[in-house]
């Protein structure tokens, strides 16, 4: 945080929330927001003045600030981090602001006039697309340009963003309509049918046209026309459309679509069954006493209803609500069932979405548009004034965790914060709950309600373990898949049934290896073996993205005996294919997710029934709802086992259960097949059991002798560094200074970070096991504050840098 005046002419408007443009070292302007207004001049420097002011009301309000401040001392990290995190770049105009046309911007029609410069502005981005900061100095000869963007953004004539990828691209479809004359009077309509006469084609499309365009009734609805794409959709030819086009019988004109649809609402909440009843009551108890709720459903249960019951209720009572979802491929499809019930006062924020559709988030609920936000991690930075529930759904998934760049905050643990500075409940939804949250309703914290059954007559998979070992023997092993998976899948195929195949590892297979000199290709700037992509033709680094091509011999040795080792997503769908070639398959990874709709397009298709077997990384495995899947298949069971952490079982526990989940959901009993070389293991025969309760308790007897969470906190901190022996002198210089800390209970390390080396970057990681007092911890912190910053003037260690994971995952 930085201290800047404030000139006599702004003080009148000062308040904490404001947007303001400072001056940053020479050249720069940065948008900053008022924190605080004091009286103490700074020590240090001579205070600037503030600039301008960009706001009338605040941006930002006074319990959003309040957060950030937690977050900051909590998360072990800068304020201005956490407001970089929190402010869409469409809000913070600055030096390095790229600016673009509004493409909703009407100069005619627009309410507000436009001076000369601003004019002057508009017309240089009818030339080029974008513009720089300092293109609109040169444009407008002046140097203080933001009062004039301030006014242009204000008027909705511009749009700011700061990287390329944050510009945003409207939507623009060419919509086909009749001309205007024909719709004026059925004579002049029956007259263009007399002149289609004999034209077939013709007549076929503008019959399709007035089907879906009922002008006779309505001429009204002519004006907005329809899509050519979908009139062209069935078949009909482009070029008997050119013509009646042409014969000026149809137009075609451009429309920008919105980015954030409107869609009413469609259907009322559905009637809780009485299980759902009771659970629903219990809730309500429990947030009479506490502020946070587990409802711990098994999967297929029903928790979504219990949600819109719930979301009604509060949204009635004139409260915000928030409600977490931990990935997008989870949200198409849950976000489709709240969308039918809440229509357009439901925002929605995605992570994949540019940052001017998050402005129009922001502001929608700032303005009141949106009382009802479903959104990922980082919407819990929207400004919200008065939340009365926040929903966590899928509490237990690794995924609400920030990793990179701070703050690295966890979102469930966030929200509840917010919830509390916001005086809201908070409802904590899984059918795995993460051992913290069940800890804390174990210990009265949390109320706590379980469903144990799933809705309506749907009864919970059956599991089998099959052993991959005992096939290979008996040569009954093919393609890596058992007798038993493939009996099932060919079962379920012959009933027209669907099948998920689940495998935690994307791209072909792990490793391209020399059978000669048993060579792996290796990343060049990280410490991994790089993973082969069979259809990009290419060799990747899952760390830090770089990639080659595949090397057609040995680089080591020469040898053209390259092989490839392990099975990735990409290869099982290949097998499978060979293995069910009637069988239409689909993959679902970040490879074929990447764009914004592909989760859409593969869940829309495998809804359709259009893939009879879905193969996927663990994006399958949360919240989908298929009615028609009965199998499920674990490729690699072992691989799952073996998480490198303390929560090595209690991951292992979820993702087991979570995709296992996914089967018969309906009126046929789901099957799970988990393929294993050692199916023997303790940790299969729980899950099968499905017993959480005795697997948690025995869990706690080993995290209580170990301290580990939930009965201490763990903070990582990783020293990197280009050079290795600078980072491992660093590393132990911090660990050396806090061995003089009192507070903390154990130090581990520094060791070498499970990767030695990313981009380039040296690792070394200590861990250091915290009481869970919150006095100890911000004890531990300052003190942690202190030391890294007397390292940091050490100058060998003037390049290090120190990350601090507060609650790493
Ligand atoms: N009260 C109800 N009326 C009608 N259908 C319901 C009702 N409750 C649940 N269902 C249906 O039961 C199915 C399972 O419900 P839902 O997807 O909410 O389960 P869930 O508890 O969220 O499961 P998971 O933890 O696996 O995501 C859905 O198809 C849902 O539409
Ligand atoms: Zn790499």
């Amino acid at each position: 945080m930085f201290t800047y005046k404030i000139p006599k002419n702004l003080q009148p408007q000062i308040q904490i929330g404001l947007r303001v443009i400072v001056q940053f070292g020479k050249k720069k302007v940065l948008t900053g927001i008022i924190g605080k207004v004091h009286n103490k001049p700074p020590q240090a420097y001579e205070a600037k003045p503030i600039l301008d002011i960009l706001d009338d009301q605040p941006s930002v309000n006074p319990l959003q600030i309040r957060f950030w401040f937690w977050m900051a001392e909590y998360y072990f990290c800068h304020i201005g981090e956490v407001m970089f995190a929190s402010i869409p770049s469409g809000l913070r105009l600055s030096s390095e602001s790229k600016i673009q046309a509004n493409p909703n911007f009407d100069l005619e029609t627009s309410k507000y006039p436009l001076d000369v410069r601003e004019e002057k502005i508009l017309e240089a981005l009818e030339k080029k697309e974008e513009l720089s900061y300092e293109d609109c100095e040169e444009i407008l000869g002046v140097k203080t340009i933001h009062p004039i963007l301030k006014s242009l953004v204000a008027k909705e004539a511009i749009l700011i963003f700061e990287k390329v990828q944050e510009k945003y691209t409207p939507k623009v479809e060419t919509r086909i309509r009749l001309k205007e004359e024909f719709v004026q009077s059925k004579g002049a309509l029956e007259a263009i049918f007399e002149a289609v006469q004999g034209k077939p084609k013709q007549e076929s499309i503008l019959l399709k046209y007035l089907r879906d365009v009922p002008v006779f009734n309505k001429p009204k609805l002519n004006e907005k026309g329809v899509d050519k794409a979908s009139l062209l959709e069935e078949g009909d030819s482009e070029s008997s459309l050119k013509t009646l086009i042409k014969n000026g019988v149809f137009e075609s004109f451009k429309h920008v679509v919105n980015r954030i649809d409107e869609e009413e609402a469609e259907r009322e909440a559905s009637l809780l069954s009485s299980t759902q009843q009771v659970a629903f009551d219990e809730i309500k108890t429990h947030f009479e006493s506490k502020q946070s709720v587990l409802l711990h459903g098994v999967t297929g249960s029903g928790k979504t209803e219990i949600y819109i019951k719930l979301i009604q209720e509060v949204l009635e009572s004139g409260s915000q609500v928030l409600m977490l979802l931990p990935e997008i491929a989870l949200t198409t499809q849950i976000v489709g069932r709240l969308k039918q019930v809440f229509g357009s006062q439901m925002g929605v924020y995605h992570s994949k979405y540019s940052d001017n559709e998050r402005v129009e988030v922001w502001n929608g609920v700032l303005s009141g548009r949106f009382p009802f936000v479903v959104g990922v991690r980082s919407s819990i930075f929207l400004p919200f004034d008065s939340l009365g529930l926040v929903i966590v759904d899928e509490e237990h998934e690794p995924s609400y965790k920030q990793f990179d760049p701070a703050p690295r905050f966890h979102a469930r643990d966030a929200a509840i914060m917010l919830a509390y500075f916001h005086q809201a409940k908070t409802l904590l939804g899984s059918a795995t709950p993460s051992f913290e949250s069940y800890y804390n309703a174990n210990q009265g914290k949390y109320g706590y309600v379980q469903l144990s059954h799933r809705f309506g007559d749907a009864s919970l998979p059956e599991f089998f373990l099959s052993n991959i070992s005992a096939d290979r023997k008996k040569n009954l092993l093919k393609l890596d898949s058992t007798r038993l998976l493939r009996e099932k899948i060919q079962h379920a195929l012959d009933q027209q049934q669907q099948v998920i195949i689940f495998q935690n590892r994307r791209g072909y297979s792990p490793y391209v290896q020399c059978e000669d000199c048993s060579w792996t290709g290796q990343c060049v700037q990280c410490d991994v073996s790089l993973t082969y992509h069979q259809f990009a033709e290419e060799l990747r680094c899952h760390y830090c993205g770089y990639k080659e091509k595949i090397p057609s011999s040995c680089p080591a040795c020469g040898s053209t005996q390259l092989s490839t080792q392990g099975m990735g997503t990409e290869r099982i769908e290949e097998s499978l294919s060979l293995l069910f070639p009637e069988a239409r398959m689909g993959r679902m990874d970040l490879d074929t997710t990447r764009s914004k709709y592909g989760y859409q397009r593969l869940l829309d298709e495998f809804a359709a029934g259009q893939i009879d077997i879905l193969v996927g990384t663990q994006m399958i495995t949360k919240g989908l709802d298929f009615g028609k899947v009965t199998v499920v298949g674990i490729w690699d069971g072992d691989r799952i086992l073996n998480f490198p952490d303390f929560r090595a079982g209690e991951r292992a526990y979820q993702q087991i259960t979570q995709v296992a989940g996914r089967a018969g959901r309906r009126d046929i009993q789901g099957q799970v097949v988990i393929q294993s070389r050692n199916p023997d293991q303790e940790l299969f025969q729980k899950v099968i059991q499905g017993d959480y309760f005795e697997f948690f308790r025995q869990e706690m007897i080993d995290r209580k002798k170990y301290y580990y969470p939930p009965f201490v906190k763990l903070v990582k901190i990783t020293t990197r560094h280009a050079d290795a022996k600078t980072a491992e002198k660093a590393a132990h210089a911090l660990h050396y200074q806090m061995a003089n800390v009192a507070v903390k209970k154990i130090v581990l390390g520094p060791e070498k970070g499970i990767i030695a080396r990313i981009k380039n970057q040296y690792q070394y990681e200590s861990l250091i096991k915290l009481d869970r007092q919150g006095a100890t911890q911000s004890v531990f912190k300052e003190n942690l504050a202190r030391i890294i910053e007397e390292l940091q003037s050490v100058p060998e260690f003037r390049s290090v840098r120190w990350v601090v994971d507060v609650d790493p995952s």
